[in-house]
């Protein structure tokens, strides 16, 4: 009879079921079966899925599994059909043939149930036969909480008729490898519930369960069992229920409410005699359960112990890895888009979060779907995906440190160079603020990006040290640049400080003239290095440094001072300063008159006094020496990139060359000083005129006494009175006297040249005389001028 017309004629649940297709699928995902063992003793590979349309892959433990077992054709199907609302085959009552071919499972009607309709055994001893009847009630009892029993009752107390030998075989296979692996065998604990069929009420239940109880126990006591094991009972393992069903077609009224009862004891969860104890669950998520039930068959097939610890651990192994391989792809994506950014040298902000986030969703995704299998394994490999995350994210943490190290160094010398700009700044300050600014960026984002805790935390402290070390010493170039430009404002005032007084001092030569100087530069250089030293303090400027900077300022100041000497001792400028110098002595008297020579003057004696007074002032010049031996100074040693002149402002060979062309500048002063005395004596002598009154008087006579002449002179004199009548007597004179000038001039002329002759020659023969006595006499202090 078809399943549908079964459950319609027997009305045992209040819709009709619908009609299985021919390939074992519906149209209803829940009602589907599926033959999960074949004829070919296949383990199907659609089980997984199947259980994913049943709606039960992520029910985690909230599903339980039930069995059958026994004989052909003693009604099984139906009493699953009835009790759990599956559509297993029925036998055609008309044909009375076997049905069920392997293992079929079915998802029990609006319940949690996956049901397991088995191929019933013939009872009859067959090779190949018992093979399969043995392997599937073994893969029975390992794999689900509830094994229902199915037997007529006049099968009771038959041995083989009640598949009591399988049985035996079964329970001590299970013994062998329950007991084995598992001491604590309240963990593997199934129950067997009897269901006796056809039970007509002459032997009461009890009498039957009593009969069967007897049957179990002695098949337990003949049971080979492992010497650890010789003690352990059948109730160590089993618990035994047993119910009847009354005849099906005889009563069958009571028959379906019978069922109805029992179908109670697989729903209702409040009722004492509630079939799925928590102590008869295997323990197997129900996404592992296809893997798991494979693995069972596959050790039944391959005659291979029924280990099931072992098995749960490979499942467990199996599944964990599968798992953690989901959660740690759906990290992988997550971490994915940063790394790029990070690598490029980015920060990425909030990094730490981000992380943390993906992290705890990957082992919580792990956790929800592993930690219902295998404790061991699930911790196990829970590490191992641990680990593999955290790896996964460290290189991003590196990462993040480097851009962070890089970006805290950026800002801090952005930000001293910016603390610089601002006026009166104070350069340590500047600095402190920056660096302990530049560490708090940094730390701060370290911490944030720690993603592990305690003593596996990761460790950012060495980077903080490299990142202080770089910013000590671009603090230290800041410093030297800092203290350079410092340096050169110093210098830059020095100068201004030096300027007027040394210029003052060089352009009026005295003996005290390097003393002056001298003091004047001490002084300066005092306050210099003083300034520096103030400053110097706010600048954290280790002493080394200090020396180093005051040396260069030393090398500085001299220089200075030596440009500025140099400046006032080049050719010109001495040359200039000596000639001053000498014609203030011989030029001018004591009181600063110029002096007019006359013919009896000592020109020699004051132009010799007055040139060795001024060669002496290039001995004067020629060094820097102090009369004050109190004022000496050594100037600084020569550096690596300056060159610092010493106290020599002239070589010999200068003082000789500058000496030299004073003197030629000096013979010309005095040739025109002796020019000066020959004009004077080239004056025409008064007397000279009384000489030509007496030596014309006769001529003058003879003009008077000539009459000719006489007209001519009295022409002449009322010309004359013409002349001063018409008022021409300005511009006649004026004419006039031009012209007796030019006579006059030109008469001069005649006669300077009369006269000095032998004096030009008496001049030469003198600076001759004193070209060849002259020798510098060096390192003299002139007289007091
Ligand atoms: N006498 C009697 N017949 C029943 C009972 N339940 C079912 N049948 C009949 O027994 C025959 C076999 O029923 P199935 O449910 O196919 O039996 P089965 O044990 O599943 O058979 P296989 O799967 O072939 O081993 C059918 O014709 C049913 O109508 C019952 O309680 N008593």
């Amino acid at each position: 009879m078809p399943a549908t017309e079964v459950l319609a004629s027997n009305g045992a649940l209040p819709t009709p079921l619908p009609l299985p297709t021919l390939n074992g699928h519906n149209s209803n995902s829940t009602s589907d079966r599926l033959q999960i063992i074949n004829d070919q003793k296949q383990f199907t590979s659609s089980l997984n899925d199947q259980i994913s349309a049943w709606s039960l892959h992520d029910v985690g433990f909230d599903y339980n599994l039930v069995a059958v077992f026994g004989s052909q054709s003693t009604g099984k199907s139906t009493l699953l059909n009835r009790l759990f609302g599956t559509n297993f085959d029925v036998m055609d009552e008309t044909k009375r043939q076997q049905t069920t071919k392997g293992i079929w499972m079915c998802r029990g009607r609006d319940m949690n149930v996956l049901v397991m309709d088995v191929e019933g055994t013939d009872g009859r001893e067959r090779g190949e036969d018992q093979d399969f009847e043995r392997k599937s009630a073994l893969f029975s009892l390992a794999s689900s909480e509830v094994l229902i029993v199915n037997l007529w009752e006049h099968q009771v107390g038959l041995y083989q008729g009640a598949n009591m030998g399988l049985l035996k075989t079964v329970f001590e296979v299970n013994l062998g490898l329950f007991g084995k692996k598992s001491q604590d065998s309240a963990s593997q604990r199934t129950l067997l519930l009897f269901v006796i069929r056809d039970h007509i009420g002459t032997t009461p239940l009890a009498n039957l369960q009593a009969t069967l109880t007897a049957d179990l126990n002695r098949i337990w006591d003949t049971l080979s069992k492992p010497a650890e094991l010789q003690d352990r009972k059948l109730t160590d393992y089993f618990d035994l229920s047993f119910t009847a069903l009354p005849h099906k077609i005889l009563a069958a009224d009571k028959f379906e409410s019978d069922v109805r009862t029992l179908r109670g004891r697989f729903t209702d969860k409040s009722r004492d005699d509630f079939v799925f104890k928590s102590a008869y669950h295997k323990r197997i998520p129900a996404d592992g359960v296809a893997f798991y039930m494979e693995g069972i068959w596959e050790q039944v097939q391959s005659n291979k112990d029924l280990d099931l610890p072992t098995q749960q651990e490979l499942l467990a192994q199996f599944r964990c890895d599968e798992i953690s391989a989901g959660a740690l792809a759906e990290f992988n994506e997550q971490a994915k888009p940063q790394k790029r950014p990070i690598e490029a040298g980015n920060v990425a902000i909030g990094l730490g979060e981000m992380m943390r986030s993906w992290r705890s969703q990957a082992l919580s995704r792990y956790d929800r779907d592993a930690s219902r299998y295998h404790q061991g394994v699930y911790k196990r490999k829970r590490a191992d995906l641990t680990g593999t995350l955290d790896s996964t994210l460290l290189p991003l943490f590196v990462g993040q440190l480097k851009n962070l190290h890089k970006v805290a160094l950026v800002s801090f010398k952005a930000e001293v160079v910016a603390g610089l700009k601002v006026d009166g700044y104070n350069f340590a300050d500047v600095v402190g603020k920056a660096r302990a600014a530049a560490e708090a960026r940094f730390s701060d984002g370290a911490r944030e990006a720690v993603v592990t805790e305690g003593d596996a935390a990761w460790q950012w402290e060495e980077e903080l040290r490299l990142l202080r070390e770089e910013v000590r010493s671009v603090a230290d170039i800041l410093r030297k640049d800092e203290t350079k430009k410092m340096i050169n404002t110093i210098e830059r005032n020095f100068k201004k400080q030096i300027a007027e007084p040394v210029d003052l001092q060089l352009s009026k030569p005295s003996p005290e003239m390097w003393d002056n100087v001298l003091r004047t530069y001490k002084g300066s250089l005092a306050k210099s290095e003083g300034s520096y030293l103030t400053k110097a303090r706010s600048f954290d400027c280790t002493d080394e440094e200090n020396d180093e900077a005051l040396t260069t300022l030393r090398q500085r100041a001299w220089a200075a001072l030596r440009a500025k000497v140099d400046e006032q001792t080049v050719d010109a400028a001495i040359l200039t300063k000596l000639r001053a110098y000498f014609e203030e002595q011989f030029r001018y008297d004591e009181q600063g008159v110029p002096r007019v020579w006359k013919p009896d003057d000592d020109i020699d004696g004051a132009y010799k006094k007055a040139k060795d007074a001024t060669l002496e002032l290039i001995d004067l010049y020629a060094e820097i020496v102090p009369n004050d031996s109190e004022l000496e100074y050594t100037p600084p040693e020569e550096g690596e990139d300056s060159n610092v002149p010493g106290l020599i402002v002239f070589s010999e060979t200068k003082m000789i060359e500058l000496g030299a062309r004073f003197r030629r500048e000096a013979d010309a002063h005095y040739v025109e000083a002796k020019r000066s005395t020959v004009a004077s004596i080239a004056q025409i002598p008064y007397w000279i005129y009384g000489v030509l009154v007496v030596l014309g008087w006769n001529e003058a006579m003879l003009v008077l006494f000539n009459p000719l002449y006489f007209t001519m002179l009295l022409l002449l004199a009322a010309g004359a009175w013409i002349i001063v009548q018409l008022n021409l007597a300005g511009p006649l004179m004026h004419v006039g006297g031009s012209i007796a000038l030019e006579v006059k001039r030109q008469a001069e002329t005649r006669m300077r040249e009369h006269f000095s002759e032998p004096l030009r020659a008496q001049v030469k023969a003198a600076i001759e005389e004193e070209e060849e006595n002259a020798r510098p006499a060096r390192r003299r202090v002139p007289e007091p001028l």
